[in-house]
């Protein structure tokens, strides 16, 4: 049910409802009240309510768009408008909450713990890349919450860790205490309305649920994209991380979930990288409402709209589905206004020719270097507008890495595709083949054209 500011009541003194799902069907004007009350009993049993908007949508003023992204609804999908992979995305989005609570009580700890202490619980695999109790923890429990709702003979999963590591005799500690995570997080499940399991999993069960996902992905069939924690480097540095869960179909992501449980409720605050959580301890008591953080963003691919749930505390019990608000791409345009996002590392993409290519398109704002996914959040947020990543020649980039943050970005209304123009392709196994240079994501399709054709210009004079 929407609620509206009497800021918005009196800038769009009435909504268009439609009392069918035949679009447009029977649209009636219903006034808007600024108090919940009376736009309850006006908006009752109404499915789809269209904003009369006295100017485009596309094109509001900054404050405008604050009041629309600010609008609250609590039913994403009512009962009337049940789409295609509704079921799929009420679990998926269950189990990221699940594992953002893992991770949250899994990073608390390692920013408190000693560095002897965390040198226990960061791990190296083959690559050198590092890897938590939390990336393999997570895992399981999504592996087993997927299985468990659609029946594990249906679930096809890819994802970023296996049990290597995990299951040679000298990782007996770790082993025990990705098992004691895992069933800490399961016995939640009934917060979320999920069944959780009837005694707790032990070692083999748990190895199981890691190693089941397994699938190496492909053009055709269903199969879910998880990156159990990405942005491994910020998880341990107690800065910004996500979990990304994506369901593909024939080659094409058609839902998305991203988990960032330190995304702050302050656009401002995301600008402070490293020592994220330090930082914002020392300006603000944990009960100030700054310091509230964390969200699930998720979108379902065709529906043209993209959500944000505040994540669960305490023993809040979370009924589907939930409090749930809709996200915006910004509507700046003005590359002059405009902030770019980009990797922190600079060995995962280069900074000096992204700088360049903001210069050269008249962006003039400080990069917003945000480690993981975050960086696709931010921009389905509306708290910046273009996300560029141009990884050294030779690296491929990894299906898990972006497909969540494609169908969400798309949409909030923005766009995303490799620096050629063309969109990325899901359908090619673990990899995005066949990318041409770089990743570009835009709030608009202006600032995106603008990018792309730098990248033209400046291309052959660049060292990548
Ligand atoms: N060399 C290189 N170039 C480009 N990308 C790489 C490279 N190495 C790794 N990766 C993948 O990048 C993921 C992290 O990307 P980020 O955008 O979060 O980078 S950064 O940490 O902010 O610098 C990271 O995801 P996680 O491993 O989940 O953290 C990797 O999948
Ligand atoms: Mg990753």
């Amino acid at each position: 049910m929407p609620t509206f500011s009497s800021g918005f009541a009196a800038k769009f003194p009435f909504a268009l409802v439609q009392r069918s799902n035949s679009f447009p069907g029977h649209l009636t004007k219903f006034p808007i009240f600024s108090d919940k009350k009376h736009n309850r009993q006006n908006l009752t049993n109404l499915s789809v309510c269209l904003l009369n908007s006295r100017s485009n949508q596309n094109n509001h003023s900054a404050s405008t768009m604050e009041e629309i992204n600010g609008l609250e609804f609590d039913t994403p999908f009512s009962s009337e408008t049940k789409d295609e992979f509704s079921k799929e995305l009420e679990v998926a989005v269950k189990a990221v909450h699940m594992a953002c609570m893992l991770c949250q009580r899994v990073q608390e700890r390692l920013v408190s713990e000693t560095h002897e202490a965390n040198d226990q619980q960061v791990h190296s695999k083959d690559d050198n890349s590092p890897v938590t109790v939390a990336d393999w923890s997570v895992q399981a429990t999504v592996s087993w919450v997927l299985s468990e709702a659609f029946g594990s003979e249906n679930v096809s999963i890819v994802a970023e860790e296996d049990v290597e590591v995990l299951s040679k005799a000298s990782s007996a500690d770790l082993l025990k205490n990705v098992v004691k995570k895992v069933n800490q997080c399961l016995a939640k499940a009934p917060l979320l309305g999920l069944e959780a399991p009837s005694r707790p999993l032990d070692m083999r069960e748990v190895l199981n649920a890691i190693s089941r996902c397994n699938s190496r992905g492909g053009k055709s069939g269903r199969f879910w994209v998880l990156d159990p924690v990405d942005g491994t480097l910020g998880f341990v540095r107690g800065d910004q991380y996500a979990i990304a869960l994506a369901l593909i179909e024939d080659g094409e992501p058609v839902i998305g979930v991203l988990g960032c449980p330190n995304y702050p409720m302050k656009k401002d605050w995301l600008s402070y990288q490293n020592g994220y959580r330090r930082l914002l301890s020392r300006l603000t008591s944990p009960t100030s409402e700054a310091y509230a953080k964390g969200s699930v963003i998720y979108a379902r691919k065709g529906s043209g709209k993209a959500w944000m749930q505040t994540l669960l505390h305490g023993d809040k019990k979370f009924v589907w589905p939930n409090s749930a608000r809709q996200i915006k791409v910004s509507s700046i345009g003005n590359p002059a206004m405009a902030t770019f996002c980009e990797p922190v590392e600079k060995a995962n993409s280069s900074h000096s020719f992204t700088a360049g290519l903001a210069h050269s398109v008249g962006m003039r704002n400080q990069p917003l270097r945000l480690y993981s996914m975050v960086k696709y959040a931010a921009i389905a947020r509306g708290d910046a507008e273009v996300f560029m990543k141009f990884a050294r020649t030779g690296y491929k980039e990894k299906i898990w890495d972006h497909a969540a943050g494609v169908v969400i970005i798309e949409g909030a209304g923005g766009v995303v595709t490799d620096a050629g123009g063309q969109p990325l392709d899901f359908s090619k196994g673990i990899y995005l083949e066949g990318l041409d240079r770089g990743i570009i994501a835009c709030a608009g399709a202006g600032l995106h054209e603008k990018i792309l054709s730098a990248v033209e210009d400046s291309w052959n004079s660049s060292s990548l």
